[in-house]
């Protein structure tokens, strides 16, 4: 039996007042958790139209459970063991632009719609010329979006109480910001009346938002155990852990008019949540990040099981404690309660997240979650942070794609992973070879910004980390740095 709306007798139909675009696990375990509960709890009757933003039929699947699926929390909250299950309703229907491009017009018709929420990972906020306002769908996120909000424009004959809030999650700098002035950016490319750009300006709202809640998603390995016990099929069962937080920076009205923190839910509305993010993406993304590679080529799957490792586990606190916290600006308790209580939730008993679903585009994560740290602590302390450094050794040795005999399932850019395939094909085992690798990684420019080999000592040490690991094995490399 699968879920629906057949066999869900509290199931309630809401009208469309939020396009969402992307139908992932993270937007289900977070927004459209915050939406159902605000529905049940506060009365918000809002309804989450589900936009698929690529040319996949996955989104169909939604409406075969009537938009339905179970949300597991698992977690301990104040000492306290949280095992919930929810069955979200939020979700009212699922669309695909490359199908639906009518439909997906339609909504913005509607004088309900009030929010866009968007997640369509950190590839889906660009600029894509190509893009054009005739094009059925427009390739790019932006592109769909400009179009929907030109709809709209100019079905209310650009009405000012028509326009919208927008609150995109994608966990990039100023998401909120450079989604608009990317929107701008295409309605000047496309020659679209200056009335157009005036009511973006005036009746539009984009907030930059920062996210926060560990999502491993689907849980593979006790499905069945759990479908078993729920008494129903679901293909959308998303497992999360219970902390949850959404920075939200902006004007501060959309307090009342998306108050999901009169119901408890931890959503701040700011005036600046850089220092936020900031602490977030280098200490949690971060320290993912590092031990992805470390922990895995030591024959560990799980972060769960590396920060349980006392050499793993020994490995992270020191890389958290000497060369993370350091460099951050905040007042030192804040910090260290936020890094401590990041531990813990890594601790997570009940939560498997897999090191290899976390190691998607290691490369450009190091740039943005790990690189950062490196620069300051050299800046500040005049020498180089060791084991964000081993980290980055261990990352070059991860993409030569094997642990024991055996492949690694590589994702990342096929740039990278042709450059490391011929790197790691032509290796001749030799200290000089490793060298040359090491000089290669660290002068891709066009991901780090900068020349990396220009940093005093940095290949030096680099090189010397994965000859190491290379020649010594990964456990004795490791406790070499610590
Ligand atoms: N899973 C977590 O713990 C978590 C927590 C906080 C933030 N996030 C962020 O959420 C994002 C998605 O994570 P998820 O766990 O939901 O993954 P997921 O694989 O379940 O979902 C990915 C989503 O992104 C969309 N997408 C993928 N590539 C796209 C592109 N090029 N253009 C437009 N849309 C695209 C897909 O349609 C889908 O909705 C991640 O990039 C991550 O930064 C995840
Ligand atoms: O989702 P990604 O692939 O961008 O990064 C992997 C994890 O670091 C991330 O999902 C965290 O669990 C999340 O950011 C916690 O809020």
């Amino acid at each position: 039996m699968q879920l629906n709306k057949s066999i869900y007798k509290d199931y309630l139909e809401y009208p469309e007042r939020i396009l969402q675009f992307g139908e992932g696990n993270f937007l289900r375990a977070f927004v459209d958790w915050i939406v159902d509960k605000m529905n049940k709890e506060l009365d918000f009757n809002t309804g989450v139209l589900v936009v698929g933003p690529l040319n996949n039929d996955k989104v169909y699947e939604l409406n075969d459970q009537s938009g339905l699926y179970t949300l597991l929390i698992k977690g301990i909250e104040n000492r306290k063991l949280i095992n919930e299950s929810t069955i979200i309703n939020s979700i009212t229907r699922a669309i695909n632009t490359y199908r639906d491009y009518d439909e997906y017009l339609k909504a913005a018709e509607s004088p309900e719609m009030r929010f866009i929420i968007s997640n369509t990972t950190e590839a889906g906020i660009v600029y894509d010329n190509k893009d054009k306002l005739e094009d059925r769908p427009q390739n790019s996120f932006p592109g769909k979006l400009t179009a929907f909000l030109y709809h709209r424009y100019k079905s209310f004959n650009g009405d000012l109480s028509k326009g919208l809030i927008i609150l995109p999650c994608e966990l990039i700098d100023k998401n909120g910001e450079k989604l608009k002035d990317i929107i701008i950016k295409l309605s000047q490319q496309w020659k679209l009346e200056s009335g157009f750009i005036d009511w973006i300006n005036n009746a539009n709202v984009f907030y930059n938002t920062l996210v926060d809640r560990i999502v491993p998603g689907y849980p593979t390995e006790t499905a069945d155990e759990i479908e078993k016990e729920l008494g129903y099929r679901d293909k959308f069962l998303v497992e999360g852990e219970y902390f949850h937080l959404w920075v939200i920076e902006g004007p501060k009205e959309l307090a009342k008019e998306f108050p999901a923190h009169k119901i408890g839910l931890n959503v701040l509305f700011v005036d600046d949540l850089t220092l936020y993010r900031t602490r977030k993406v280098r200490i949690l993304n971060g320290l993912h990040t590092i031990m992805v590679p470390v922990s895995y080529l030591y024959n560990i799957d799980t972060v769960k099981d590396s920060i349980n490792d006392e050499v793993i586990g020994g490995y992270i606190r020191s890389a958290l404690y000497d060369e993370i916290v350091p460099t951050l600006d905040l007042p030192q308790d804040e910090l260290n309660e936020f890094a401590a209580a990041v531990i813990d939730r890594f601790r997570n008993p009940y939560i498997k997240h897999f090191l290899i679903s976390i190691s998607l585009n290691s490369m450009s994560k190091f740039e943005t979650r790990v690189l950062p740290s490196i620069l300051e602590y050299n800046k500040r302390k005049g020498e180089l942070p060791r084991k964000l450094l081993f980290s980055l050794a261990a990352l070059i040795r991860f993409y030569k794609g094997e642990r024991n005999g055996e492949k690694i399932n590589l994702s990342d850019s096929p740039d990278y992973l042709q450059m490391f395939s011929k790197l790691w094909e032509n290796c001749d085992g030799t200290d000089e070879y490793y060298k040359y690798m090491v000089e290669i990684v660290l002068g891709l420019e066009e991901l780090w910004k900068m020349d990396l080999n220009k940093i005093d000592g940095l290949k030096v040490l680099v090189s010397r980390y994965l000859i190491n690991i290379e020649k010594k094995g990964i456990e004795e490399a490791i406790r070499e740095i610590l």
